[in-house]
């Protein structure tokens, strides 16, 4: 491919000649194909058997590419003849090439040349997919003549100004191709014939709703348009939008037993939150030979684990990839993870999660549970692309469970149960907490990664499956090696949301309704793996294009998947991980998937089934888990006396401290006295201090509520994005989804200034103490100085009398009992 202006050969009049007779023989043979009726058509196997150029299928044959897939033998006659498509295939089947053959071919035909401009538009919800789209032209096009750039985000975009308008084809994001159809004279797009969406239902969805509209009003309505996605679009509002012509609908596994890979291996693990982080150390160092993408949510959480992780070193080189880094380093970790044979983990928000074909990926690891079905279809199809085989793993929170298996059983996802081995459980916990201790910063990205999860989990729509009331926050703060999690106030929202909707409940049931999440027959059995469609060469697998859509359309998928199931139709159960370090860490349900595998454990049934979610329990816990947790803190960690007995921490410090080294000799029993007696005492301080805390914060309230109502009534105006934020503009800041519910920037949820000041306030604060904490772990003379600092709260009897302890003081000596541990 030649840039514009490049000029044509020396053979120029003769490949001319040869050109008109080669278009014209197309022609003719195209129009046979479309004047015949679809099912008398001789379908291609092979490339070179297609009505294609020359210069294609020597591309082609150089690209290594002779046989056609499944969704390429649907897809290439119509679209060749110039029909409108939906093309929905599954994962790794090979859709690029059925929409990059007919781009080209269009063109060429209709003798496109650098003076016609711009005649296709290839537009793709990524930067990292746009520029792999384009690789793919590039090779295959190699031998055509057309100009071809990439638009993405992340560069100048003036340097790309000088180009653009000479280009007959463009790869794009929507933010960047707007922001050109804006800001760069002369950019026209009148003349297109050819319009492509990949992964269309993502770029059509709310997220890119604005932008694609304002694109597709700059688009010349007599166009062909095509539209892919494993999970496509039947919307007939988005077909309307895009004014498609009479469109071919091509889904070629919609008969298939279910909507993923048949090489893809499946499997959803159940854990609690706090134990997600020992369960990624634990697989990350079991499958040290592996090349894995692990999901998770956020940015945040991507950035704090990749960073604490690469510090914990767990034997395998790690990656990160999400929207908010750089382009040049973006880029680098999309080569480098793809030309990475095995040995190593990227993990990736859901940026990662569509279209890229890495390379022998051989897991996929969703450590979050995905929003819907489609994103888990997308996110597992990083792996078994094309021949390959893979596997898939799904962590499911309790609280997750019923709604995620019942959804992608509906979908026909044949995924299985599996259970940890607890004996491969390798903790990561104490590692994490002392890498926090030692890396103020770290544990800073530690508190706001959890900040954002909790958040995402808020922000989900469909709370059937993700109920943030139900997480247990401090635990998960801890196993992330965090002492405490930062207040966030729409925790406080969720609960109250939360509340609202158990009463209106209630009134429902009072009237004989019930809703859908209190249906009682929750699925409990899970699906199993199918045997291979016999009408699929090539292992390719067969599949249901448009499960989990969201639309009415879907619902009746969904209906008829669920009927699917109960007749029976899936094969035997699957084959479990073939690994023996898989079969160490897993203990696989081979046995039918019955209902007994996938019901909650009865102590996580009563934990965080329908019974506990009453509004009045989750403000109790909510409450519980937004006190500040001192006492817990320090009772969490054990510390040891020399015999190597784990005591208390209290206990050891009265011991050591309060009561002098003579003290420490005490009779058990004696010193177990003082500790209970001390203990009380600390608690009626704390709730002292809680209460003083209390009454401030009223106060605070009271002023600040004077001072808004003496000020103008028009605060600060909310400034909406200029839609030219690039694709990052379309996607959630923090997750990398589609903006539905676009968080604020600020993860603690700070509304209003006097808010942020408090904010500001805190975190000097938890800067003073983690210096105070390093000052206490490096300075040896500290011991003495905390212990002149201590007996302002001695008794007179020796004992600690915590009642006369300020909470700074308080904080000293829960600051004293980390130091002792972490030595
Ligand atoms: N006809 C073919 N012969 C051999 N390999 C092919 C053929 N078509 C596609 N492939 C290869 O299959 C892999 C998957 O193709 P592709 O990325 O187009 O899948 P996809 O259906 O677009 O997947 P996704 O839904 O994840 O975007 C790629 O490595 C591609 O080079």
């Amino acid at each position: 491919m030649k840039r514009p202006g490049g000029g044509l050969g020396k053979s120029q009049p003769k490949r001319t000649k040869r050109e008109a007779d080669e278009v014209s023989s197309l022609e003719s043979q195209l129009g046979e194909a479309a004047g015949a009726p679809a099912d008398s058509q001789d379908v291609a196997k092979r490339f070179d058997d297609l009505p294609i150029s020359e210069y294609t299928k020597e591309g082609l044959r150089e690209a290594g590419f002779t046989r056609l897939t499944a969704v390429q033998r649907a897809a290439l006659l119509p679209a060749l003849c110039g029909r409108d498509l939906l093309g929905a295939a599954k994962t790794g089947s090979g859709k690029t090439l059925a929409f990059l053959i007919p781009v080209l071919e269009v063109l060429y035909r209709r003798r496109w040349s650098s003076m016609d401009g711009l005649g296709a538009l290839i537009i793709s919800p990524t930067r990292e997919l746009a520029l792999q789209i384009f690789d793919e032209l590039r090779k295959v096009g190699k031998q055509h003549q057309f100009s071809a750039g990439l638009l993405i985000g992340g560069k100048q975009v003036k340097a790309e100004q000088q180009h653009v308008n000479g280009m007959n084809m463009l790869v794009c994001t929507p933010g960047r191709l707007l922001q050109h159809m804006d800001e760069t004279p002369g950019f026209d797009c009148s003349q297109l014939q050819v319009l492509v969406l990949d992964e269309a239902d993502r770029i059509l969805d709310m997220g890119f709703a604005q932008t694609v509209n304002a694109i597709i009003d700059n688009l010349p309505e007599e166009r062909q348009t095509l539209l892919f996605s494993a999970t496509q679009t039947k919307s007939v509002k988005d077909l309307v939008r895009l004014s498609l012509q009479d469109p071919q609908y091509i889904a070629v596994h919609a008969e298939a037993s279910a909507p993923t890979p048949l090489k893809l291996q499946q499997a959803f693990l159940v854990c609690s939150l706090e134990e997600k982080v020992d369960m990624l150390w634990s697989f990350l160092k079991t499958h040290l030979k592996s090349k894995v993408i692990v999901f998770m949510s956020t940015c945040k959480q991507v950035r704090f684990f990749h960073e604490a992780f690469k510090r914990l070193r767990p034997g395998v080189p790690l990656r990160c990839l999400h929207g908010k880094m750089k382009q040049m380093k973006r880029m680098a970790v999309f080569y480098d993870f793809c030309e990475a044979k095995t040995g190593m983990a990227l993990f990736a928000t859901d940026i990662a999660a569509r279209g890229l074909d890495f390379p022998t990926v051989d897991w996929v690891l969703q450590m979050d549970c995905p929003e819907d079905v489609p994103a888990y279809i997308h996110r597992a199809g990083r792996t078994a692309r094309f021949v390959s085989g893979g596997h898939g793993l799904l962590m499911l929170l309790p609280s997750e469970q019923a709604g995620m298996v019942e959804a992608l059983k509906a979908a026909n996802v044949p995924v299985k149960s599996t259970r940890l081995n607890p004996a491969s459980l390798q903790s990561a916990t104490s590692a994490m907490q002392a890498l926090l201790s030692k890396h103020p910063e770290l544990k800073e990205l530690g508190e706001k990664a959890c900040a954002a999860y909790l958040r995402s989990v808020f922000l989900q729509p469909n709370k059937a499956v993700f109920d943030v009331t139900l997480l247990p926050v401090a635990e998960f703060g801890l196993s992330m090696g965090l002492s405490s999690v930062p207040q966030l106030r729409f925790m406080r929202q969720a609960a109250r949301q939360k509340q609202a909707g158990s009463k209106s409940r209630t009134t429902l049931s009072m009237h004989g309704q019930t809703r859908p999440e209190e249906a009682p027959d929750i699925a409990h059995a899970m699906v199993t793996d199918s045997p291979q469609d016999p009408a699929m060469p090539e292992g390719e697998a067969a599949t249901n294009g448009d499960a989990g859509d969201k639309d009415q359309h879907s619902l009746h998928d969904l209906a008829a998947a669920r009927a699917a199931m109960a007749d029976g139709v899936d094969g035997p159960a699957c084959q479990s991980a073939s690994d023996a370090e898989d079969e160490e860490l897993f203990r696989v349900h081979k046995s039918g998937f019955g209902a007994a595998e996938t019901v909650a454990e009865p102590d996580e049934q009563s934990t965080h089934g329908p019974a506990a979610a009453s509004a009045s329990d989750a403000q109790r816990k909510r409450k519980k888990r937004m006190r500040i947790k001192l006492k817990d803190a320090a009772a969490n960690r054990k510390v040891f006396d020399e015999e190597g007995s784990a005591l208390d921490p209290f206990e050891m410090l009265a011991r050591e401290e309060a009561m002098g080294k003579a003290a420490a000799d005490l009779p058990e029993t004696e010193a177990a006295a003082r500790f209970a007696q001390a203990a009380v005492a600390l608690k009626r301080k704390d709730a002292d201090d809680r209460a003083a805390v209390q009454a401030l914060k009223r106060q605070k309230k009271a002023a600040r509520k004077a001072k808004a109502q003496g000020q103008d009534e028009d605060g600060p105006g909310i400034q909406l994005g200029s839609g030219l934020g690039l694709e990052e503009g379309s996607c959630d800041d923090e997750t990398d989804r589609p903006s539905r519910h676009r968080p604020s920037s600020d993860d603690e949820d700070h509304a209003d200034p006097a808010e942020a000041e408090a904010a500001r306030q805190a975190a000097a604060r938890r800067l003073k103490l983690a210096a105070k904490e390093r000052k206490l772990r490096s300075d040896p003379a500290h011991a003495g100085m905390k212990a002149a600092r201590i007996p302002s709260g001695l008794s007179g009897n020796g004992g600690l009398d915590v009642g006369t302890l300020t909470l700074a003081d308080q904080e000293a000596i829960a600051l004293r009992i980390l130091g002792a541990q972490a030595r």
